[in-house]
């Protein structure tokens, strides 16, 4: 039988970033620490955690588009090839799409429809059918950015990646502030990339998004994947998870009684679980 290679292979990874104070002073930040995952194609992996865990910075590093004053450390291959930056910048848009969190990132100068359709020109079928699946009217291909709302621009972006033929898939929190009928198209489309033998990383804070659609989940905590969990035995019950903070956003969610997490430090959080010997709050 022949062993499966991942798509994705993300090894020891780390991000931080320098930054200088008044005179020489030198303050080092470290936002991703000791990450390791592996995607496979045809597998759709959810990446679920609070705001400024490090999610973002995570799809950004993958496509070489981190900040500047941002160093990285492990390893990151693509079907088993180490990611270079001159790699990275060669498969970006091409093999590897990403629908962005931000819908700044379309090309201001740039009419929409020729956005939708520049990663592959010639399937002119292809972006038909997502403009129509995502009702972007035939007008707006002859609209700029800044004259779409802002739904509409997210539908763009998510045209965009749908489009370019990519093997991997990265979707930043692709659906705020879509209508739920958008949501639903965005959801499935992902499902049937993954279905036609694509990879999807998919980042959400909202983990009832990855239930619906994920094969996997990991948890991110401040920069650190707690664990990678089954998304179907997760959603079935927290104790099929082993994080207290996993099991506290299973706990959090409407249909699971809205146990709030905030102001909980999930680092001290798991010293006091050891040392009392307790069990879940
Ligand atoms: N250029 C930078 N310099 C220093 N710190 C940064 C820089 N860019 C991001 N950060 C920090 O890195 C951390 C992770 O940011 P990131 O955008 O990846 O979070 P996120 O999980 O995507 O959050 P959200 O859910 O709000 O999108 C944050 O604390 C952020 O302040
Ligand atoms: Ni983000």
């Amino acid at each position: 039988m022949e062993l499966k290679k991942p798509l994705l292979e993300v090894r020891d990874f780390a991000v931080h970033f320098k930054q200088y104070g008044k005179g020489l002073h030198r303050k080092d930040i470290q936002v991703i620490s000791n990450f390791t995952l592996d995607l496979y194609a045809g597998e759709i992996l959810a990446i679920v955690g609070g705001s400024g865990s490090g999610k973002s910075l995570l799809a950004h590093a993958i496509l070489g588009i981190l900040p500047a004053n941002a160093y990285t450390s492990g390893s990151i291959k693509y079907k088993g090839e180490e990611l270079t930056p001159k790699k990275k910048e060669q498969l970006r848009g091409r093999e590897i799409s990403l629908i962005p969190q931000s819908i700044s990132y379309l090309d201001p100068l740039m009419k929409t429809g020729h956005q939708i359709g520049s990663p592959l020109q010639n399937l002119k079928g292809t972006v038909k059918n997502i403009m129509k699946r995502f009702q972007l009217a035939e007008l707006v291909e002859q609209k700029y950015p800044f004259q779409l709302s802002g739904g509409m621009a997210r539908r763009v972006l998510i045209g965009t990646a749908l489009s370019s033929g990519a093997q991997l898939i990265i979707a930043d929190e692709p659906t705020p502030g879509l209508h739920k009928s958008m949501v639903d198209e965005t959801l499935s489309s992902l499902k049937e990339l993954a279905n036609n033998g694509r990879g999807v990383l998919m980042i959400t804070h909202d983990i009832d998004l990855a239930f619906i659609i994920a094969d996997k989940i990991a948890v991110f905590n401040k920069g650190v994947s707690v664990e990678i969990a089954d998304a179907k035995l997760f959603e079935a019950s927290p104790d099929n998870v082993a994080h207290p903070y996993s099991k506290a956003l299973w706990h959090a969610l409407p249909q699971n009684g809205f146990h709030s997490i905030r102001g909980m430090d999930y680092g001290n959080y798991i010293d006091a679980v050891q040392h009392s010997g307790d069990g879940e709050a």
